[in-house]
């Protein structure tokens, strides 16, 4: 059996150390860790990254433009699961279920796993644009709800602070300046003209996302039904597919906590539908989506070693 040669720069972080704990129990890899104290040594880094097959990047932007400068080896494939090069050239999209991208991901060697809020809104809003239900210069908008595990170790370590402000109880609207990072990957993998009005909510709890369009029937050139045969025609394989269950009516944003599968659904009647994903962020909307990634790029069978 070959042994592919995988390092994670920045394997004590959230989506890092999620990798690293599913890919310790593979017996066709070879992780290569950094001691703790060596972690954040450039020279360090950029050995590991050099000697790699495959580098995942689970750090902030700036580090992770930093460790690509690092790479000398034109055979190291990168994931890269910051927002850094998610609409940079040369790189390709590491969503597979949307048309012509698993191919690619077959033989790219610079690979950009999506954000997890742009995951939902690419997953429900692409098949529709490429199919001409929903034309190009619609103007859209999106609610995100999202676990508290979405900000890194910093919101963790806030959230389950013993002394954190009473406020932290109930859901929160950030991004109120509509400059969220995952804009330009949302335009620009759908092929809108322009950026949704984008309001993420971070709530309290740890891990799962739930994220939702609403369309009135006068932008679709199709009713519900047709939106829901769509989706079961466009997802047939990968980790995403068409569900449209509740629980009791109400659909919760942490039904998908500890998946790597994503639900597609659409919800309504012939005149208002809400269009809605729910999957969990740290799975199909980090570290699930980034080791499928790597499993197509190893020509593995890409649900390996994932939970689905
Ligand atoms: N959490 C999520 O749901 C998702 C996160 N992402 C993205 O994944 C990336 C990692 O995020 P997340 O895991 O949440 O963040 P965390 O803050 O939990 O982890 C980042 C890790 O990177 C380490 N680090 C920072 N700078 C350097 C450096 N120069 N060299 C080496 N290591 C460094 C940090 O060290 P230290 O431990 O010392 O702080 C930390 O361990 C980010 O770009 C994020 O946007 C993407 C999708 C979803
Ligand atoms: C709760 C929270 O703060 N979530 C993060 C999203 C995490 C994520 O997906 O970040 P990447 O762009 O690196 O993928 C945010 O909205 O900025």
């Amino acid at each position: 059996m070959t042994m592919h040669k995988i390092f994670i720069d920045g394997s004590a972080g959230t989506t890092g150390l999620r990798i690293r704990e599913r890919l310790s129990e593979r017996r066709d890899l070879e992780l290569m860790i950094l001691p703790d104290e060596l972690r954040k040594d450039t020279a360090a880094r950029s050995e590991m990254l050099n000697k790699s097959d495959i580098s995942f990047l689970c750090l902030p932007d700036q580090a992770a433009i930093e460790a690509v400068s690092l790479i000398e080896n034109p055979d190291t494939v990168v994931i890269d699961t910051s927002t850094a090069h998610r609409t940079a050239d040369g790189w390709t999209y590491g969503m597979p279920e949307l048309t012509g991208l698993r191919e690619q991901l077959k033989t790219a060697t610079r690979i950009a796993n999506p954000g997890c809020h742009a995951s939902g809104f690419i997953a429900l809003v692409r098949p529709l644009v490429e199919l001409g239900i929903i034309q190009k210069d619609i103007a859209l908008s999106c609610f995100s709800l999202t676990g508290y595990s979405g900000g890194g170790k910093k919101m963790i370590a806030e959230y389950e602070a013993q002394d954190r402000d009473p406020l932290f109880d109930a859901p929160r609207i950030y991004a109120l300046g509509q400059s969220h990072k995952h804009l330009p990957e949302m335009k620009r993998v759908c092929g809108l003209d322009q950026d949704p009005v984008f309001s993420p909510i971070v709530a309290d709890y740890y891990s799962g996302m739930e994220v939702s369009v609403p369309v009135t029937r006068d932008i679709l050139s199709a009713s519900l039904k047709d939106i829901q045969t769509a989706y079961r025609d466009y997802y047939k394989s990968g980790l995403i597919r068409y569900d449209d269950s509740t629980e009791g009516g109400l659909i919760s944003a942490s039904a998908f906590s500890g998946r790597d599968d994503m639900a597609v659904a659409a919800y309504g009647n012939d005149d208002r539908i809400t269009l809605i994903a729910r999957f969990d962020n740290l799975g199909k909307g980090a570290s699930g989506a980034a080791i499928q990634n790597m499993n197509i790029r190893l020509g593995l069978d890409e649900a390996e070693g994932l939970i689905v």
